[in-house]
C-alpha cells in the first residue's frame, strides 16, 4: 500500500493552535476519540497531518498496535517526570517493556491463574457480605464510593492477608490519594518542582509513603511467617530461578492495587446502573441467583453476559495508548518515533457488524456471540494483557451475586450518571442509589440524568453517532 503522510483529522484552533485539541482530547477522551472516528476514518490524527499523536481503530490495527510490543511500547513510564521516577523503590508490569517486562510477567504469572484466583473467594465473599449488611434499606448512599471501598478493601486484604486488616483502610487512602493526584496531570508534567503546597510535592510525597508502608509489609512477612496470599504467593515466585527483589515486590504490588480495584470498582457500579434501567434483564438474571450464594455457588450464564455486556459497552479502559519506539506505519500511514498511538475498545466494542444494535445493553447477545481477541478486548489484548483477569472476574461475578441476592438498586430520583475519563473511565461525581429488600415488589423504573445516554441506548434513542461511514 503506498504511504502517506497526511494523517486525515480535524483542523488545529484558530488561535490555540494544537493544544486546544489536546485540551479537547484530555477533557473528554471518549467523547473525541469517538467523533474522530466517525468523522475521519479508521487512522485519524489529534489534528489533521498530526505526527504527534495519532489514533488507530478497529480489529486490525488493535492487533498491530497491540501485540508489537517492541515496537509499541505502554505509556505510563514516559509521561512520568523524571523525579517521580527516581524516586520509587521499583516499578509495575505497565511501566515495563521489552525483555524486561517479558522477564517480570513469566515471574508473576503463576499467581494469577484462575486456580489461584479461586483461593481468594472465601475472603471476597465474606467482604462482600459485611458491606451488603452496612448498608441501611431505603437510604441512599454513593455507589461509585461504596465500590470503590470494597474493591480496594478486596484487593489489600487478597494481596496482604488479613494480618493487615487494621491498615487497608490506611493503605486504600493512600492509593487513593496517589490516583487523584495522576502523575501525568499537566500540574505535575509542566511544574515537576518540589516545592511546599505543590501537586509535584504532594504526589512524591505519597509516593514514598506507600512505597514504604508496602515495603514494611514485605520485610515483616521475609522475618516470619508464609500465608496464603499474593505477596507470599509472588515472593515465593521463580522464572529461571530470578525472583522479585524486595524493592521489585514493591513496585509490583503499587499497580496491582492500582489496577486491581478501581477496574472492578466502576464496572460493578456500571453494572448495577445498567441493570438498573433494564427491568427483564435484571429480572432474567435475579432468577438466577439465590439469596445467600454460598462460595460453592456455580455462577449463572446469564451473571457472565451482563458482566460481557457492560464491559462492551463502559470498558473501564476505553482507550489505550502506545508510544512507538521507532519509525513505523499504520494503515498505509508513516508514523515516525515517539508518536503516541491511542487504540480505542470503546469504538471496537460497537461496531455494528460485530455487535448488532451496538448501543443496546443486551446481555442475551453472549449467548451466541463469539467476537475475536481484537473485536472484544476489555482486558486488553498481547503482552500487557491484563494478569488479573481470572482474578477480576471472580471477584465482580463474587460481588454481585451478593449485593443481587438480598437487594433491589435503583437510583435516587434525579441521579446523575456521566463518565469520567481519567486513567480509568468512572461514573462522575457521587452516583445516589437506594437499596430495597430483593423481596420488595420492583419500583417504576428511575430513569437517569446525564452523559451517559451519549454512551448506551436508554430510552431508544442516543445522541451519538459512532463508526466510520
Ligand atoms: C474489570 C476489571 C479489569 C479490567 C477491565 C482490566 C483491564 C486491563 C487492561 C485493558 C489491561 C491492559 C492495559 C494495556 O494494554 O495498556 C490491564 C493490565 C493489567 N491489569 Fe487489569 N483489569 C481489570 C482488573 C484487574 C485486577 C483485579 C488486577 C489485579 C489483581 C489487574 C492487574 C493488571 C495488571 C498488573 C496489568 C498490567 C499487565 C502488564 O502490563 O503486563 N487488573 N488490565
Amino acid at each position: 500500500m503506498a504511504r502517506t503522510v497526511t494523517v486525515p483529522g480535524p483542523p488545529p484552533h484558530r488561535w490555540l493552535g494544537r493544544r486546544r485539541n489536546a485540551h479537547e482530547y484530555a477533557v473528554d477522551p471518549v467523547g473525541y476519540t469517538a467523533r474522530l472516528y466517525h468523522e475521519h476514518g479508521p487512522v485519524a490524527g489529534l489534528v489533521q497531518g498530526d505526527r504527534k499523536q495519532v489514533f488507530a481503530f478497529g480489529l486490525e490495527h488493535n492487533r498491530a498496535v497491540l501485540t508489537r510490543g517492541d515496537t509499541f511500547h505502554t505509556v505510563l513510564e514516559y509521561a512520568i517526570p523524571q523525579g517521580i521516577r527516581d524516586a520509587r523503590r521499583g516499578i509495575g508490569l505497565l511501566n515495563m517493556n521489552g525483555p524486561e517486562h517479558r522477564q517480570a510477567r513469566r515471574v508473576a504469572t503463576p499467581s494469577f491463574k484462575p486456580q489461584a484466583a479461586l483461593t481468594h473467594r472465601g475472603l471476597i465473599a465474606r467482604l462482600a457480605a459485611e458491606e451488603v449488611d452496612s448498608w441501611t434499606p431505603g437510604e441512599p448512599f454513593d455507589l461509585t464510593d461504596r465500590m470503590r471501598r470494597l474493591t480496594l478493601r478486596i484487593a489489600c486484604l487478597c494481596f496482604f492477608g488479613a494480618d493487615i486488616a487494621d491498615r487497608a483502610d490506611h493503605i486504600g487512602r493512600m492509593v487513593q490519594d496517589m490516583l487523584a493526584l495522576r502523575y501525568f496531570a499537566s500540574s505535575i508534567r509542566y511544574f515537576p518542582f518540589d516545592l511546599p503546597g505543590t501537586p509535584y510535592r504532594r504526589l512524591l510525597t505519597v509516593i514514598r509513603r506507600l512505597d514504604d508502608a508496602l515495603a514494611d509489609i514485605i520485610e515483616a512477612r521475609r522475618a516470619g511467617g508464609d500465608r496464603p496470599d499474593l505477596l507470599q504467593s509472588l515472593m515465593d515466585a521463580r522464572d529461571d530461578g530470578r525472583g522479585f527483589s524486595d524493592d521489585q515486590l514493591v513496585g509490583q504490588l503499587t499497580t496491582l492495587l492500582v489496577a486491581g480495584h478501581e477496574t472492578s470498582s466502576n464496572t460493578l457500579a456500571w453494572t448495577l446502573l445498567l441493570l438498573s434501567q433494564h427491568p427483564a434483564e435484571y429480572d432474567e438474571l435475579l432468577a438466577d441467583l439465590p439469596e445467600q450464594p454460598g462460595t460453592d455457588f456455580t455462577f449463572p450464564a446469564s451473571l457472565d453476559h451482563v458482566l460481557k455486556e457492560t464491559l462492551r459497552l463502559l470498558p473501564p479502559g476505553p482507550n489505550t495508548s502506545r508510544i512507538a519506539v521507532q519509525p513505523t506505519a499504520i494503515g498505509g500511514h508513516e508514523i515516525p518515533a515517539w508518536c503516541q498511538i491511542v487504540t480505542s475498545k470503546f469504538a471496537t466494542h460497537r461496531d455494528p457488524a460485530v455487535f448488532p444494535e451496538p448501543l443496546r445493553f443486551r446481555p442475551g447477545r453472549w449467548a451466541t456471540a463469539r467476537p475475536s481477541l481484537y473485536e472484544y478486548l476489555p482486558y486488553g489484548a498481547g503482552p500487557h494483557a491484563c494478569i488479573g483477569a481470572a482474578f477480576a472476574d471472580l471477584e465482580m461475578k463474587t460481588v454481585l451475586a451478593a449485593v443481587l441476592g438480598r437487594y433491589r438498586l435503583d437510583p435516587a430520583p434525579g441521579a446523575v450518571v456521566s463518565r469520567q475519563v481519567g486513567l480509568m473511565m468512572a461514573p462522575k461525581g457521587p452516583v445516589p442509589v437506594i437499596a430495597r429488600p430483593r423481596s420488595d415488589p420492583a419500583p417504576p423504573r428511575t430513569a437517569l440524568a446525564g452523559d451517559i445516554h451519549d454512551m448506551v441506548d436508554l430510552d431508544g434513542e442516543t445522541r451519538w453517532r459512532l463508526g466510520w461511514q
